[in-house]
C-alpha cells in the first residue's frame, strides 16, 4: 500500500540515526565516563586523536556521533544537523538560539564566565561612570549584553584564545573570559572583578527533532539523566 509522502519522510526519518554532536577537547575527556554509564560507546577509533574521521557509528544502530568544535556543537544541533549534543552554558549563552532546548545539566565543565582586568589597574575607577569600554573576548554577545545591562557599550575585539594577552599589549581595557581555578589570570597579571554567569555543560536538543522524534530522544535524555552522578 503506498504511503502518503508525510507519512512516508516521517517513517524514514525514524530509521535515520540520530545524530549527538560531542565537543572536541576537555568537554570530551570528562564526557567519556558519562557516554560510557549511559551505555553509548562510539567505534573504536573516536578516541584516536589521529583518525581524520569526524563521524563515528555507536554500539546503538539508531544513534551516530560528530566530534565537532565547542561551539560549533550549538550551530550543528540549532540547525536540526545533529538532534542532539552537549555543548558549555558559556557557549549556548553566546549562541542564544530559540532552536537549541538545554534539559539536562550534565555537571561536567565547570567554570564560569568572568570580566578580568590588570591587577595594577583594577579599582581604580567607578564602572558604573563610565560610558564606554574596550573588551576583549571570544563572547561577544555575552559581553555587549552584559555591559549594555549597565548602560556601558563594550567595544569589542573578538579574540579565539589568549584573552589573557590583551589588555598589556594594549587591545583592549578589559576581558570577558572563563575562569576555573583563577590560575590562568594570576599568571598573566590580571584578577576577577565579576562573575558573569556560573558555567556548567548541558545536554542539547533541537526543538524540531523534539517534536518529530520524541519517544527516541526522550529515551536518549532519560539515558543521560540515569549516568549522572546521585
Ligand atoms: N578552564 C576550564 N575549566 C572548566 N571548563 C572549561 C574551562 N575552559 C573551558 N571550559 C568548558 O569547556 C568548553 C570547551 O573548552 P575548550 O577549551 O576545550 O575549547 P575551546 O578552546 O574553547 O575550543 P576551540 O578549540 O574551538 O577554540 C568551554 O565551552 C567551557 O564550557
Ligand atoms: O582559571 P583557569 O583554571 O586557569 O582556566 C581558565 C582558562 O581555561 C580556558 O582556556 P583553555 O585552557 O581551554 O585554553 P584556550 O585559551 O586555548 O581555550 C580559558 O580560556 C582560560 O584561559
Amino acid at each position: 500500500m503506498d504511503l502518503p509522502i508525510n507519512e512516508r519522510s516521517l517513517r524514514m526519518e525514524a530509521q535515520t540515526p540520530l545524530v549527538l554532536a560531542l565537543p572536541k577537547g576537555r568537554i570530551l575527556k570528562e564526557l567519556g565516563p558519562l557516554l560510557a554509564r549511559a551505555g553509548i560507546f562510539p567505534a573504536a577509533d573516536f578516541d584516536d586523536e589521529d583518525s581524520r574521521r569526524l563521524r563515528f557509528e555507536t554500539n546503538d544502530p539508531g544513534l551516530d556521533v560528530v566530534r565537532v568544535r565547542p561551539f560549533d556543537v550549538a550551530t550543528f544541533v540549532a540547525h536540526g544537523g545533529a538532534q542532539i549534543g552537549v555543548a558549555g552554558g558559556d557557549v549556548l549563552m553566546e549562541a542564544d538560539s530559540p532552536e537549541v532546548y538545554a534539559p539536562l545539566d550534565l555537571g561536567i565543565g565547570r567554570c564560569r564566565v568572568s570580566v578580568a582586568e590588570p591587577a595594577a589597574t583594577a579599582g581604580r575607577d567607578d564602572p558604573s561612570r563610565w560610558s564606554r569600554v574596550t573588551v576583549a573576548t571570544k563572547y561577544p554577545n555575552i559581553a555587549q549584553r552584559h555591559f549594555a545591562a549597565r548602560g556601558v557599550q563594550a567595544e569589542i575585539v573578538h579574540l579565539n584564545g589568549a584573552m589573557e594577552l590583551a589588555p598589556g599589549l594594549g587591545l583592549a581595557r578589559l576581558i570577558v573570559d572563563l575562569v576555573q581555578t583563577g590560575s590562568t589570570l594570576a599568571a598573566n597579571g590580571l584578577v576577577e572583578t565579576e562573575v558573569i554567569a556560573q558555567v556548567t555543560s548541558r545536554l542539547v536538543v533541537n526543538r524540531t527533532a523534539l517534536k518529530t522524534r520524541p519517544e527516541a530522544i526522550a529515551a536518549l535524555i532519560a539515558r543521560f539523566r540515569a549516568a549522572l552522578p546521585a
